[in-house]
C-alpha cells in the first residue's frame, strides 16, 4: 500500500521517485496517484530539457518510461496547436497543466456506424497546476492550446504505457489507428528515419 509515502512532491525527481515506489507493488492506487499529481508543485527550471516546440505540431517528450508500468511525458503546445480526438487504449490518463491554459473537450464514443458528428460531452479549461483525468470508460477527448500568443506545457502520466491509439474525425465519427511517437526521450531528440 502507499501509506507512509509523501504526498507532496516538491520536484519532478521526487514525483518520479514516488511513482516508482507506488508501482513497486502490483496493485496501483489511482487515488494516491491523483493526489501526488495534484500536489506536485512544478518549478520551471527542472523540466527545461523537455521543453521543445515545433511549428507543425505539439511535441511529446518522454521524461521517464516507468519501468514499463507508466510513462511520464511532457507535451509542448505552440500557439493554437491541439491534438486529434483520441482514446487512451484502456490506460489511465492524468494531464497536469504546467504552463498556460488548455481546453479539454470530452466526447462520447461513437455508437453506430453511420457518418455523424461526434457528440461533445464537456469542454473544460485546464489552468496552471490543475490536473485533468480521463480513461476509455469516461470517453474520448481533444486537448488544445487556444491561445494565439502563449505556448503551453502539460505533464502527462499514462498508466500503463501504450504505443498506439485511435483518432476520430469530429464530423463523421470515423476512426483510424495512430502510432504514438516521441519527439525526444530523456531530453535527447529522436531523429525520425
Ligand atoms: O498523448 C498524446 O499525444 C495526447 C495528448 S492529450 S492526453
Ligand atoms: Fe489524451
Amino acid at each position: 500500500n502507499t501509506s507512509g509515502l509523501s504526498t507532496q512532491p516538491t520536484s519532478l525527481n521526487e514525483l518520479i521517485e514516488l511513482l516508482y515506489q507506488a508501482f513497486a507493488t502490483n496493485e496501483v492506487n489511482i487515488d494516491y496517484i491523483s493526489t501526488i499529481m495534484n500536489n506536485y508543485k512544478p518549478t520551471m527550471g527542472e523540466w527545461k530539457p523537455y521543453i521543445k516546440f515545433q511549428s507543425d505540431r505539439y511535441t511529446r517528450n518522454l521524461v521517464d518510461a516507468g519501468n514499463g508500468k507508466f510513462n511520464l511525458i511532457i507535451l509542448c503546445w505552440a500557439e493554437s496547436q491541439g491534438s486529434s480526438i483520441h482514446n487512451h487504449t484502456d490506460a489511465h490518463c492524468f494531464l497536469k497543466c504546467l504552463q498556460g491554459t488548455l481546453i479539454e473537450t470530452k466526447y462520447a464514443w461513437p455508437t453506430i456506424d453511420e457518418e455523424k458528428p461526434m457528440h461533445i460531452l464537456q469542454r473544460t479549461e485546464v489552468h496552471e497546476g490543475e490536473v485533468a483525468y480521463i480513461n476509455d470508460s469516461i470517453g474520448l477527448h481533444r486537448i488544445e492550446n487556444p491561445s494565439h500568443t502563449e505556448t503551453a506545457v502539460t505533464l502527462h502520466l499514462y498508466i500503463p504505457p501504450y504505443d498506439h491509439c485511435n483518432i476520430f474525425d469530429e464530423r463523421t465519427s470515423r476512426s483510424n489507428e495512430a502510432k504514438v511517437t516521441f519527439y525526444s526521450i530523456g531530453g535527447r531528440l529522436i531523429i525520425n528515419e
